[in-house]
Parts: C-alpha cells; sequence; structure tokens
C-alpha cells in the first residue's frame, strides 16, 4: 500500500464529536480551557495535556516541539525545560510563543497566541520538588539539545544525577524553569461531522476579552 493509499484509510476525528455551546462559552479563556479539559479527560482524550510549543529563532525561523503543560491559570499556561535549551534561548531572546493543543476524538483543537514569561526561582524550584526522582533526575542531567558525541557520556550523566537525587533529594537542577505563556489570543475549534466547524476566538483588546467567530 502506497503511503498516499495508507493515509486515506485513516480518520482525522472520533465518532461521536461533543458540541460547542458557544452561548455559555466562559468569558476568560483559560477557563474555557479548564473546562474543556475536564471534558477531554472525562471523554477519554489520550494524553491532553500535551501541546506543540512554537517559538521563533534569530533569524525570524520558527521551531515547534511538543511539551507537557504542567499548570493553567489566570495568568496562562505553564510549562517547564531546561533554561538552556534551544526554546528557552529563544524565548529569551524573543519572548513571544504560540501553543496548540490537538484533541481529535473530540474534533477539538486550542490554539493559543502570546506573550513568554518566567516563574521565580521560589516557584520553579516548588514545582521541581514535586517531580517524581526519575524526572529530577533527568533535569540534573541537563545539556538538552547539546549534540551527543557517546552515548557512554549520557550513560554516566544519568548515573551521576541519580546519585545526587539520592544524596540531595531537596536539591534543585539549576537549569530547571518554568515558563509562562500569557495569552494574547486563544482559538477554540469544534469540529462537525457537516464540516461547518465552529470557531471561536478570545483577543485581548485592552484588559478585556473580545470574542468573535470565524469561518471554518
Ligand atoms: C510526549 C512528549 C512530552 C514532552 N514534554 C516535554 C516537557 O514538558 N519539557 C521539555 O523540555 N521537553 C519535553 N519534551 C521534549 C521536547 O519535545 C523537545 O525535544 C525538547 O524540549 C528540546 O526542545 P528544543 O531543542 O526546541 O529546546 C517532550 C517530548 C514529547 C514527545
Amino acid at each position: 500500500m502506497s503511503a498516499r493509499e495508507l493515509l486515506r484509510t485513516l480518520t482525522v476525528f472520533g465518532d461521536a464529536l461533543p458540541g460547542f455551546a458557544t452561548a455559555t462559552a466562559a468569558a476568560e479563556p483559560t477557563d474555557q480551557f479548564l473546562a474543556w479539559l475536564a471534558e477531554a479527560v472525562e471523554g477519554g482524550v489520550a494524553r491532553p495535556q500535551l501541546m506543540t510549543l512554537a517559538t521563533v529563532d534569530a533569524d525570524g525561523f520558527p521551531d515547534a516541539r511538543t511539551l507537557t503543560v504542567r499548570e493553567v491559570d489566570r495568568t496562562g499556561w505553564w510549562f517547564a525545560t531546561d533554561a538552556t535549551s534551544p526554546k528557552a534561548e529563544q524565548i529569551t531572546a524573543l519572548p513571544r510563543a504560540a501553543l496548540v493543543f490537538s484533541w481529535p476524538e473530540q474534533g477539538r483543537q486550542i490554539r493559543v497566541r502570546g506573550t513568554v514569561g518566567r516563574a521565580d526561582r521560589r516557584a520553579c524550584a516548588g514545582d521541581f520538588l514535586m517531580r517524581p526522582p526519575g524526572a529530577r533526575a533527568a533535569s540534573h542531567v541537563g545539556r538538552q539539545s547539546r549534540p551527543l558525541r557517546d552515548t557512554a557520556e549520557l550513560d554516566r550523566a544519568f548515573v551521576e544525577a541519580r546519585e545526587r537525587v539520592t544524596a540531595q533529594p531537596d536539591r534543585v537542577a539549576e537549569a530547571y524553569v518554568l515558563y509562562v505563556v500569557r495569552p494574547l489570543a486563544v482559538e477554540f475549534w469544534q469540529g462537525r461531522t457537516d464540516r461547518k466547524h465552529t470557531r471561536l476566538r478570545y483577543q485581548l483588546a485592552e484588559g478585556a476579552w473580545e470574542r468573535e467567530f470565524l469561518w471554518p
């Protein structure tokens, strides 16, 4: 079977798509996100905490990667990463980003555009210390996205990191940082079997959220 034929055998959405009661949509997009997140968990969406983060490098080239959202509150969408990673360098140079959550089982997508802020040291430490030992060890290894010349080096770094977590369980990895994407625009996309998809976009205008529908 060719790739083209194989791709044609696949479905895009789940069988039973929920509706989108836009008349009762929340005034704040983070509240609307949390309502959809609860429905995603209840509806069995696989790993709804995963999102794509897009940032831009110094030449204006976009970069995108999967991340795990750690918290969502009125400030925005929080994630943790290595402060020396390429994404962190891009954010430091240009603190703007986009996020996408894709929940195809429910025909849903959420897109966020915004500015990026960084949590203070205390908040980063608090979040870090709540992580399981294996995750803490991985953060101690650091050097995310640097070229790896020898896998034995990685093995050694993990052994050292695990020993460090055992010996000093309260030690926080220096490069562990929490960032937040503070939304300027958030779009909720609800697929429909008749393809008259519903799109509701929130935009921040002079400190207040305005909403409008978009053509599908
Ligand atoms: C399912 C999944 C979840 C991930 N979650 C995170 C995360 O929460 N934080 C993180 O730094 N990288 C995470 N990654 C790895 C990133 O996708 C990426 O490889 C890494 O952060 C390096 O990105 P950068 O080189 O653009 O900085 C995850 C990858 C996958 C596949």
